[in-house]
């Protein structure tokens, strides 16, 4: 489905390729996490996928189509096959929910009976079907990250590329995210995301393409993050570790894929985990969005009860803080690269390291009780924690934050 031979790609003006001797190969229905430092390469080979670029050195088929020979006139029809979802949304600001999903379709021709059937099916399946008059900025970050995911998925691609598609979002949004692309994938979409986001990385234990500058150092089937600078789980108190294992229930509850129950780290997540519906938790999801500034409270909540506490027992200090990060807002359309190259490093997604290299968000309140079973059943992760509130369409919410 997509293969890279001896792929290397180098910029103009730049001494080191930004890839260097690529093989890759991912097959269909894969789902694939292609994670790495700032700067390793991971947008190149998304952009080299979509074929926006073209290698310097190698070749890239991806469709059974040898990207080197297809003209740039018939470039657009290759990327019908492609869907393609961005850290910045993206979105058409000056049109409505339905309008943007609607225009991918409008621009390839399809017939208005089409996308009237279409549109709403997708916003559906997105669990955005009551937003659809609303204009992006009427939207929570997670919800336009919704509404690209729709206007991506509405041509039914065989495949969907996400760059850092939770990027500028906060954990609990981001998790409803992740559980939209698993079942998209699940549904035969094949799936390549780039992603700074061990938690989900780990957890959900699908193939990882790690890439150290340019080179690809690690090709693992269930694979998870990486060595990266994390909180060992051993150094924290019996407080502090109980937070981020009841995280982890949660987490693993929600993004559970076959059922099966999950044997976890010890504490509150060694009892099986029920399985939450198979089909994208539209409802379950969007009230998932807890709101920016109780997520980041209760996080920060978290990590100080657990430091003093960690102090107090002379352990190693805790990660700092998160920072919220900029939105940055731009369309696709008007964007005539869209995978930019001036990303920073914006994961400051905080984790817990256990010796198995496992890592664990601490965005939820500590101090309830948390039943991953009671969660996975009621199918809200906002209500379980009782951060719920009515959704009422005139209330937005959260906008993009880390
Ligand atoms: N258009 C460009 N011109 C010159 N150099 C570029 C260009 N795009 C990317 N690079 C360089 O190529 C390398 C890989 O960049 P790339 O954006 O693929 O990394 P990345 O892993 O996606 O990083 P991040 O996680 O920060 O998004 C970097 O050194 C970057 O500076």
């Amino acid at each position: 489905m997509i293969l890279f031979e001896n792929v290397t790609k180098k910029y103009r003006g730049t001494a080191k390729p930004a890839l260097d001797g690529i093989d890759l190969k991912v097959d269909r229905g894969e789902f694939v996490f292609i994670v790495g430092a700032s700067g390793s390469g991971k947008s190149s080979c998304l952009r080299l996928i979509l074929r926006e670029d073209q290698p310097s050195v190698g070749s890239i088929h991806v469709l059974g189509q040898d990207l080197s020979k297809i003209s740039s006139r018939k470039v657009p029809y290759f990327r019908r096959s492609l869907g393609t979802v961005f850290q910045d949304f993206r979105l058409l600001q000056n049109k409505t929910v339905y309008d943007n999903v609607a225009f991918t379709l409008q621009v390839i021709g399809k017939s208005r009976g089409f996308i009237q059937e279409a549109v709403p099916d997708t916003l559906e399946m997105v669990g955005l079907a009551n937003k659809a008059k609303r204009f992006p900025h009427e939207l929570s970050g997670g919800e336009q990250q919704r509404v690209a995911i729709a206007r991506a998925i509405v041509n039914k691609p065989a495949i969907l590329l996400a760059d850092e598609p939770t990027g500028n979002l906060d954990p609990a949004t981001s998790l409803g995210i992740m559980q939209l692309l698993r079942a998209i994938n699940a549904a035969g979409t094949t799936v390549v995301m780039a992603t700074h986001e061990a938690t989900f990385v780990d957890i959900m234990q699908q193939r990882v393409v790690e890439l150290s500058q340019g080179v690809v150092v690690r090709d693992e089937q269930g694979g998870g993050y990486g060595e990266t600078a994390s909180i060992p789980i051993a150094d924290l108190s019996e407080a502090g570790a109980q937070v981020l294992r009841t995280s982890e229930a949660v987490v693993r509850a929600a993004l559970q894929p076959d059922g099966t129950p999950v044997a976890s780290q010890g504490g509150a997540a060694q009892q099986p985990v029920a399985q939450p519906t198979q089909t994208p938790p539209v409802q379950q999801t969007q009230s998932a969005a807890i709101p920016m500034a109780e997520a980041l409270a209760a996080q920060e909540a978290a990590r100080q009860r657990a430091a003093q506490q960690a102090a107090a027992e002379s352990a190693e200090p805790l990660a700092p803080p998160i920072q919220p990060a900029q939105p940055v807002a731009a369309s696709v359309f008007e964007e005539p690269n869209p995978f930019g190259d001036n990303e920073e490093d914006l994961d400051e997604t905080r984790r817990a390291e256990d010796p198995t290299g496992r890592r664990i968000p601490a965005f939820l309140e500590p101090g309830k009780p948390l039943d991953p079973l009671q969660m996975s059943e009621t199918g809200s992760l906002a209500e379980h924690l009782g951060l719920n509130r009515k959704d009422n369409d005139d209330e937005t919410d959260v906008g993009p934050v880390r």
